[in-house]
């Protein structure tokens, strides 16, 4: 059959034209074969390759700055690495990236008969897409982790941070806070002033928050008008400083909204302690802290007594 008497032509003539780069070394590891695209990968254009070895078309791509990009101010210990790899198994796969940007699949075969048979595949699009879905991925996180209005954590990222904070601090003595904030009479402002307003507010308060807290303090919006702020390494002195601090913004800042001015109140309730934390324990502490400060009036700042608990 003609067609079956030229296959070996035609089989030749497909790689010749391939994009997929093919290349066979020889044992001693000199290019036996190659098509265009395969030269390509070492900056060259034709076959002036056929012949050379694996580390002479290396150095080629090196000095003409073509073809893969190669990351290192030494040639010669990047040759020796990767020659503790090569022709080491019978298959091996991996990326590589180019200079040009494009990014290959490369696979190599070790063949029976001694050869090693490289081919390239151009995967330049997948890599394009997988960092374009790992960038919405994080995103996607970043969104699921913070509250919109705010941007501080919201109540699932808030608690996850601090018990991986609190399983840190199991390992040392050191005390930790917890001060729990609730806006006072804040129906009142939505309803005077409209939920806009009220969102104005909230922004506000948050940025009191940021603003009053140290860097590695973790601060969050539990949910409506309810702030949350852990307070790792603290003793119970430093996280009353700190809650007079953000009473003390609070006083001297008024939110403007369309022409008027609206004051911000909160209640607060702090807790400290150092043994046997979890976040449950501080966060009831701090919560029936924070009932009294309700209880009794309003705007103020009332400490979790453990001796009466
Ligand atoms: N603007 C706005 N309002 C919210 C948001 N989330 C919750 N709220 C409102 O917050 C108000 C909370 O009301 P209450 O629980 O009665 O609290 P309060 O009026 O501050 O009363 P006290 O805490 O007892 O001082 C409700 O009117 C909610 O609709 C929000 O994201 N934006």
């Amino acid at each position: 059959m003609p067609y079956k008497s030229n296959i070996t032509g035609l089989l030749l003539e497909c790689i010749a034209q391939s994009e997929d780069g093919y290349g066979i070394f020889g044992g001693t590891d000199e290019l036996l074969y190659g098509n265009s695209a395969f030269f390509n990968i070492f900056g060259f254009d034709d076959e002036q390759a056929l012949g050379l070895t694996f580390d002479q078309m290396i150095n080629h791509a090196y000095k003409h700055k073509r073809g893969v990009n190669l990351e290192t101010d030494n040639i010669e210990a990047w040759l020796d690495k990767a020659s503790l790899v090569r022709r080491q198994l019978n298959f091996r796969i991996f990326e590589v990236d180019l200079l040009d940007g494009r990014w290959l699949l490369l696979s190599e075969q070790l063949l029976d008969t001694g050869e090693l048979l490289v081919h390239s595949k151009d995967i330049t699009k997948q890599k394009l897409l997988e960092s374009q879905m790992q960038l919405t991925m994080s995103q996607l996180q970043v969104l699921a982790l913070t509250d919109e209005l705010t941007q501080l954590a919201n109540r699932r990222s808030f608690v996850k941070s601090v018990e991986a904070e609190l399983s840190r601090f199991s390992r040392s003595a050191d005390s930790v806070a917890m001060i729990l904030l609730d806006l006072d009479f804040f129906k009142t402002i939505n309803d005077t002033f409209g939920h806009q307003a009220g969102d104005e507010v909230l922004i506000c308060v948050a940025d009191i928050l940021r603003q009053a807290t140290r860097q590695y303090d973790i601060v969050g919006r539990l949910g409506g008008e309810e702030f949350a702020i852990f307070l790792g390494a603290t003793e119970l002195k430093a996280a009353i400083v700190i809650a007079q601090r953000i009473a003390a913004l609070f006083s001297s800042t008024s939110v403007q909204y369309n022409g008027q001015l609206i004051s911000v109140k909160g209640s607060m309730g702090i807790t400290s302690c150092a043994d046997n934390v979890t976040f449950e324990k501080l966060y009831n502490e701090a919560d029936k802290a924070l009932y009294l400060a309700k209880l009794k009036g309003r705007n103020r700042i009332e400490v979790f007594n453990h001796q009466e608990d």
